[in-house]
């Protein structure tokens, strides 16, 4: 007997009631089914309405843990995790495959696979699929690409009819059936195709996933070129900075002049030994910039000129400095660390003012210069360094021996290959190269450029003294920049006070603090008295205005000086 069971949806349901007996469904039987009918009918509504909704439930939160997954992907290995695991939950789908559009946008490769089909590729020995290029125009990826939606395909159908592409066997030969295949796309850019295997698919659920899977994929193809382009930005510099290596030939030192000229054949003497180099000159002649060209041309050059400023530490700190200390070595040391000549280790140590050396220091200088081996503060183990000791002074070093301040062992251990620079006043047709050179640097920023210099200002710069060397010339020229208004400069901000012959140190500090003070002067004659503030004399010396206006009154610059 068949009851229908009217409340389960248009007549969908039927009860079906069979018996052993003939004619056993009497009347009175017929009735009391078609009573029960109607509240089974309900039931199964209820029923239906159950699994539709626990099946939605499910679908949310398998999506929601879908996205979290999608959240922390950053690249191909985490993507088919996330995949994995989300159709792992489903029962509909078992393998899938991602082919992403590549960068000719005529061809298709594979982009990620589950283990499934990892597994069939090598058991089956299909390691070809692997690199495989597919056309897009093959009658099937440009209609999936094409359209919005998912579309299934039924292989044999497609076989038989001769039109399958090759991955079209290569899922039949894993015994699949039917094949799904979604576009992955984010706004109107196509990226690939999400394939899966399934009978029947979840259409609603692989759409949802693939809007995730697009926006993943894309972040993971935008790495891809972002980390193909670092690399390559990587060698490219690499094999630039040893083409500027092959071509370092001192070019950051300007001059020409017979005395530099000299500079630079010493230079290249010495560079390719281990020789200690000591650089004489005075101040600002450029010895810094000698150390590096040194260094620079010399097989050390990989590794590191570390730096010390002799006469920039207190007594106290030179020797931690210089050889490092151990943890607890005196209040303080909370860790160890090392010191200047074990981060130079293979490398140059350029001792700058080396003169100033406390004597108590030197001593311990000259042991590492003839034993190559120190202890750290605090440490007892002898720690041995390969290091290239290029020293710099502007003292007169026979001077500081004769008053016994400067050791003579470590001045002779030191003084193995001296270079003397000369300074600027004994290289005067080196000015107009240095001035260019700087103008070029300091007008690259300025909105009006600075072109050139006017044949007035550059002899005033030939006739200067330049008892602060080539760094005062490079000062005076990017104030002149900053204080000109126009494209060639016609006036230079030198100092009244010019000592013609003045050279050595001691006559240069007089004269440095006679430039500081015309030079103020000048630049508060130009911001009309202006101090601080926007266009004061403050801001164009680059100094806070108490720092100005406390050297304003050391150097007796009042009211008067500037009228
Ligand atoms: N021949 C040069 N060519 C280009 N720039 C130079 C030259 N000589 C010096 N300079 C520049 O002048 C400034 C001072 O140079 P450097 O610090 O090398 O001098 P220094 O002799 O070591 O001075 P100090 O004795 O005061 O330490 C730097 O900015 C440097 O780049």
């Amino acid at each position: 007997m068949l009851a229908i069971l009217p409340e389960a949806g248009k007549g969908r349901f039927g009860l079906i009631l069979t018996s052993y007996k003939k004619n056993s469904f009497d009347p009175a039987d017929r009735h009391f089914v078609q009573c029960i009918s109607r509240h089974l009918g309900t039931a199964v509504v209820n029923i239906l309405v159950n699994e539709e909704l626990e099946h939605k439930e499910k679908h949310k939160s398998l999506l929601l843990s879908f996205s979290h997954d999608i959240a922390a992907v950053r690249n191909k290995q985490d993507l088919t995790t996330a995949i994995e695991k989300a159709v792992s939950q489903l029962s509909t789908i078992s393998r899938f495959v991602i082919r992403s559009i590549n960068e000719d946008e005529k061809t298709m490769s594979l982009f990620l696979y589950d283990s499934h089909v990892r597994r069939a590729i090598e058991e089956l020995g299909h390691h070809f699929v692997l690199d495989a290029v597919y056309p897009i125009e093959d009658g099937i990826s440009d209609a999936v690409l094409e359209g919005n939606e998912t579309i299934v395909y039924v292989l044999q159908d497609w076989i038989d009819a001769g039109k399958a592409p090759s991955y079209f066997h290569f899922w039949r030969s894993m015994d699949v059936d039917k094949c799904v295949a979604t576009p992955l796309k984010t706004g109107t850019r196509k990226l690939g195709i999400f394939w899966v295997d399934s009978d029947e698919p979840d259409v609603d659920m692989i759409d949802s996933m693939c809007a995730q899977i697009s926006i993943a994929m894309s972040n993971i193809i935008a790495n891809e070129h972002l980390l193909k382009y670092k690399q390559r930005l990587e060698i490219e510099n690499e094999h630039l900075q040893e083409q500027i290596r092959s071509i370092y030939n001192f070019s950051d030192i300007i001059g020409t002049s017979t005395p530099m000229q000299r500079v630079y054949q010493l230079m290249s003497l010495v560079a390719h030994s281990n020789a200690t180099v000591l650089i004489l000159g005075e101040t600002g002649t450029g010895k810094e910039l000698i150390a590096r060209g040194i260094h620079e041309s010399s097989p050390r050059k990989n590794k590191l000129m570390v730096k010390v400023n002799c006469a920039a530490l207190p007594v106290t700190l030179i020797e931690s400095e210089l050889f490092g200390y151990e943890r607890g070595a005196f209040t303080g040391a909370f860790e160890r660390r090392i010191g200047k000549f074990e981060l130079a280790q293979n490398g140059t140590l350029f001792l700058d003012e080396v003169g100033e050396l406390p004597l108590e220091v030197q001593v311990k200088l000259l042991r590492v210069l003839q034993e190559r081996e120190f202890e750290r503060l605090g440490g007892k183990a002898s720690i041995k360094v390969d290091v290239r000791i290029i020293a710099a002074t502007n003292r007169n070093l026979l001077t500081e021996v004769a008053e016994g301040r400067f050791r003579p062992d470590l001045y002779y251990r030191l003084n193995v290959f001296p270079i003397v620079v000369p300074p600027l006043r004994e290289r005067r047709e080196d000015i107009p190269y240095l001035a260019h050179y700087f103008l070029g640097r300091y007008s690259k920023n300025q909105l009006c450029k600075v072109t050139g210099i006017s044949a007035g200002a550059m002899s005033e710069l030939k006739a200067y003294n330049w008892p602060g060397n080539v760094r005062e010339l490079e000062h005076m020229i990017e104030r002149s920049v900053l204080l000109s208004d126009s494209k060639i400069l016609t006036q230079i901000y030198l100092p009244e006070v010019n000592d013609q012959d003045g050279a050595g140190s001691a006559t240069a500090i007089t004269n440095l603090a006679g430039v500081e003070k015309q030079h103020i002067i000048g630049v508060l004659r130009r911001c009309g008295g202006k101090i601080s503030g926007k266009g004061g004399a403050a801001e164009l010396l680059k100094l806070p205005p108490s720092t100005l206006n406390s050297k304003m009154r050391k150097l007796g610059i009042g009211k008067n000086s500037i009228e």
